[in-house]
């Protein structure tokens, strides 16, 4: 993966953070191939940063590139190529990336990007857009993009569009980082997976409880995320986030965190970063709004 430093020319740097799917039951599959989901989100205070700059003549050029992602697919380009369609603006953007969150990990980084890229460029091409109909335009882009648009730790059903904002403890995670590349449509399409979970009241599952529905289907597809299940189950519960492929445990402060990091192998990279309610690309807009 190639990364590159923001630069100077940016005129917006905001943060584009991981999300951690806490529970994820699956009801049932639609007409359309999509799967009928109840999940729990909360985000992490560790993500990519994007830098924009507006550009007058109307082009959209993202100079960072990521290793197998084509110009044109990446979903920063696609996003900003949207709400420019859609909003009708002649302006344009030049968007530099810091990527830090690994790829197919489940920890939605490109939905992350996606998102950060539509409220930044609302911002800066002075659209007013607001969050309902940006959150619309996202959920066209991934069944995440629309809670990183809201940017509130949410209890989400349907495709993962509907969401109820929740308030949760925000304890530190440990996150693993097997080193795999998980196709989600794979796993959504994988006979073995479970599909008739009950619904749940979102008062149950704040009581505790819930599993990740996914987790079998990778656990038996993937052997390097049930080896990190396995190793990190040694130190605290560990679960599977999305469709993986990385693997997370929570514990009360830093320290506890930071100590299982160190004793696991080179082999499987990870890192610690704090839950959050509120992402931190919001708190990050609250404060420029401030200003
Ligand atoms: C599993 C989650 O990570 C939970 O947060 C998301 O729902 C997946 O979100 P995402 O990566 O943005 O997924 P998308 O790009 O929308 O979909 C990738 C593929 O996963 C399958 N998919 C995804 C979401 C969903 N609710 N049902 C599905 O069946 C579809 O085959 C789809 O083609
Ligand atoms: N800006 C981007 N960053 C990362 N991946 C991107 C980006 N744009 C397009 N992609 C493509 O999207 C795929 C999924 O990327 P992403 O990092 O969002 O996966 P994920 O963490 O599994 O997401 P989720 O949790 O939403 O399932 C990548 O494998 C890549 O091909």
């Amino acid at each position: 993966m190639t990364t590159h430093a923001i630069s100077a020319d940016a005129e917006l740097i905001l943060p584009a953070p991981a999300k951690l799917n806490l529970m994820l039951h699956i009801l049932g599959r639609r007409d359309d191939g999509y799967h009928e989901l109840q999940t729990l989100f909360q985000f992490l205070d560790h993500g990519d940063e994007l830098g924009f700059r507006s550009r007058e003549d109307g082009v959209i050029r993202l100079h960072t590139e990521i290793d197998g992602v084509p110009h044109d697919s990446n979903l920063i380009v696609r996003a900003a190529r949207q709400l420019q369609r859609q909003s009708g603006t002649r302006l344009g953007a030049d968007i530099w990336l810091n990527k830090r969150l690994p790829m197919g990990g489940g920890i939605g980084g490109g939905s992350s990007d996606a998102a950060t890229t539509l409220l930044g460029l609302d911002h800066l091409w002075q659209l007013a857009w607001g969050e309902d109909r940006l959150a619309a335009l996202g959920l066209g882009l991934g069944a995440d993009v629309p809670v990183f648009v809201r940017g509130r730790a949410a209890f989400a059903e349907g495709v993962g569009e509907k969401l109820t904002p929740v308030e949760l403890p925000e304890p530190w995670f440990l996150v693993a980082i097997p080193q795999v590349l998980v196709s989600t449509a794979e796993v959504f399409s994988d006979p073995e997976l479970t599909r008739d979970t009950p619904p749940i009241k979102v008062r149950s599952l704040l009581e505790g409880g819930g599993r990740n529905d996914c987790q079998p289907v990778v656990e038996k597809r993937y052997s390097a995320v049930r080896n990190a299940l396995i190793l990190l189950n040694k130190f605290v519960p560990t679960r599977l986030t999305g469709t993986g492929a990385c693997v997370f445990g929570s514990f009360p402060n830093r320290d506890d965190a930071d100590k299982v990091a160190r004793q696991l192998p080179a082999t499987l990279p990870s890192f610690v970063a704090q839950g959050a309610n509120v992402s931190m690309l919001h708190r990050k807009l609250q404060e420029l709004a401030r200003k």
